[in-house]
């Protein structure tokens, strides 16, 4: 017997009113869009995508193949910036609003033009607002956030007409700005790359982190800072001894920001912001940097913010596709063999004679000592950094590395974000991160600044609960996925992995994998019960986000199934441009249809089932 199911259901969420779809054309600079980018995968329905609400600017960056250093690859990514009153980007340093003396600076760095994210970010950040950005790994985030603070710093002092830096000598130094980073490299990395925009202004740059005698960072700050750079352990020391005062600070900004405000840093990162006399939201300026925000951190950053801009560029929490990625199924007990198969390749390979500088991630500390061992003893030139090394060891082993003299270097996570080490040209994940952000942020080692790059990550049976994530980011970066990742995936959902909880979520969503949360709705769920005539029940669960004011995303869940049927969502667009079927086969079991296109109507009808 056929059975059906309100062949002419409504959902609440594909009901018309509660969502508009705008139709304003001038919102649109981007044009028609389908939603997995046009590489028509698994998600592509071949529908254009509908207008974007009208408080966001999407941008598809032109090509005009101007520029020295390769930022032509980024020029195509899709931009999105809301919030209120979003000041309009600009396409040059000149046309930004940027002291002179900085853009001298920028001149001397041979930064020709902007890239996407400092076309949108500093602009923001100019006129004073707070802002969320994410970029991609190694598109110039750092000078995003150095510039209008360097120049806001200036500007400040000549308008009051006096130098606004400290008195020399004096026992508490006053900041203006402070940058707090997760590490103690990443932290000089800022403090070098902060000193040269600042060269012969007058702006003076320190940088404080653990692991370095104090006394000497004291030293130097009471010789004047206007920018202190920390780490936010040792930023609360030297706040506790009263010899830096956070009372004057104007800017604050939090470089890999999620990573900031994860379980690992949040505690210390309240107290310096909310407990240590910080000048409240609204008064100061806060600019929270990352190439990843999943939106539960999202969500605690906008306590830190006042009336703030999310602007993300490129695929948020994806990677560029300047990096070529492959992923390579080798058991644990086989990644040796298989790691010096690869490096062998490169010493062939390499060019003049040198095998190019290759980064090789693992799991632990451990790990990374017996890894290092081992590479020694089998005629390899590497060098481990991680946690548990004295900062000495550490800072030689990463020397050695940039150099070039140790072209292997075989590093925990600790090495994982922000380091801008010219020349990696391969990334190995021998052990595959838990979680898909931190894979983002170690292959975006490779391929910056507009550079190419390899990415290599051997997959072992353990690491399915994150293949499903994995898919989605390869999907994303136009990247070949192997046919066995399927079937990790599969494992992976059934035995409830997927890494983090908004993973599998996020990479449903598509499109450019990263929204503002305040314009991301939380997934509603419902219960429904239908019965066939016979009296018997299939109850299922509606779940449903919406991703902007015309898209949802719905999942249809079966959950107390034990019969043979199939079961079917036919969904109608509310503008009539998309209509199709999806459907599941209920073996006995449990099943889900997937939604994601433009709102409107669904009918679900179980059939075959008597
Ligand atoms: N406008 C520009 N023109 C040319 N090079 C630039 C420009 N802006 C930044 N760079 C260079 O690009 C490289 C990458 O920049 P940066 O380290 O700030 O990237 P990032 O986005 O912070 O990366 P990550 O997410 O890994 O921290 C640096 O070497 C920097 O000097």
């Amino acid at each position: 017997m056929l059975w059906s199911y309100a062949s002419h259901y409504v959902p609440p969420q594909h009901r018309t009113n509660s969502f508009q779809t705008l139709t304003d054309d001038s919102t649109s600079r981007g044009g028609a869009r389908p939603r997995d980018g046009g590489r028509g995968g698994s998600g592509s329905r071949g529908f254009s995508r509908p207008r974007i609400p009208s408080n966001r600017l999407p941008v598809e960056e032109p090509q005009d193949g101007s520029d020295a250093i390769n930022f032509d690859a980024y020029e195509s990514v899709p931009v999105e910036a809301s919030g209120k009153d979003v000041p309009p980007p600009v396409n040059t340093f000149n046309e930004a609003d940027l002291d002179e003396g900085l853009k001298r600076n920028i001149d001397r760095c041979k930064y020709v033009k902007p890239t996407p994210v400092q076309r949108h970010a500093i602009p923001i950040a100019s006129a004073g607002r707070d802002l969320m950005a994410c970029a991609q790994t190694g598109s110039g985030k750092t000078a995003a956030f150095c510039f209008p603070i360097i120049s806001g710093i200036l500007k400040g002092r000549s308008l009051s007409g006096f130098s606004s830096m400290p008195a020399r000598g004096a026992a508490v130094a006053y900041p203006t700005a402070l940058i707090l980073s997760p590490t103690r490299e990443l932290s000089c990395q800022i403090r070098d790359e902060a000193n040269k925009y600042a060269h012969q202004t007058g702006v003076k740059v320190v940088v404080a982190y653990g692991g370095a005698p104090i006394t000497q960072q004291l030293r130097l700050m009471e010789k004047g800072v206007d920018i202190l750079v920390a780490t936010p352990g040792r930023l609360v020391d030297i706040i506790e001894r009263e010899r830096v005062s956070l009372t004057k600070i104007k800017y604050l900004a939090l470089d890999e920001a999620d990573r900031m405000l994860d379980m690992g840093f949040e505690h210390q990162i309240r107290k310096i912001v909310e407990q240590m006399q910080m000048p409240s939201p609204g008064i100061r300026q806060t600019l929270l940097f990352s190439a990843t925000f999943p939106n539960d951190i999202q969500k605690l950053a906008s306590d830190f913010l006042s009336n703030y801009i999310f602007l993300s560029v490129g695929r948020v929490g994806s990677s560029t596709e300047l990096i070529v990625q492959k992923i390579e199924l080798v058991q644990d007990m086989d990644k040796r063999d298989h790691l010096i198969n690869h490096l062998r390749r490169q010493k062939v390979h390499g060019a003049n004679g040198k095998h190019a500088l290759t980064l090789v991630f693992v799991e632990t500390k451990r790990g990374a000592d017996v890894l290092e061992g081992w590479l020694l003893r089998s005629g390899f030139s590497a060098v481990a950094i991680h946690g548990d090394k004295v900062q000495m060891e550490r800072e030689r082993a990463l020397r050695s590395f940039k150099s070039g003299l140790t072209p292997i270097l075989v590093a925990t996570d600790v090495a994982s974000r922000g380091l801008d080490i010219p020349h990696v040209a391969h990334v190995i994940n021998f052990d595959l991160p838990r979680d898909i952000d931190n894979y983002v942020h170690r292959i975006g080692r490779t391929g910056r600044a507009g550079k190419s790059g390899l990415a290599t990550a051997f997959f072992s049976d353990k690491n399915s609960p994150i293949a499903k994530a994995l898919i989605g980011l390869l999907q994303e970066a136009n990247q070949e996925v192997p046919s066995w990742l399927n079937q990790y995936a599969t494992e992976g959902s059934s035995s409830g992995g997927g890494g983090r909880g908004y993973e599998a979520q996020r990479y449903r969503s598509g499109s450019y994998g990263g929204h503002d949360f305040r314009n991301v709705t939380e997934p509603e769920v419902q219960n429904y019960n239908c019965y066939n005539t016979n009296g018997n029940a299939v109850q299922f669960v509606e779940s449903y986000t919406a991703d902007d004011a015309s898209y949802v995303d719905t999942s249809y869940d079966i959950q107390n199934s034990n019969i043979d049927c199939s079961f079917e969502c036919l969904h109608i667009a509310s503008s009539g441009s998309y209509n199709h079927t999806d459907s599941c086969e209920l073996n006995g079991g449990g099943g889900r249809v997937e939604e994601d296109g433009p709102r409107g109507y669904a009918s679900i009808v179980a059939t075959g089932w008597d």
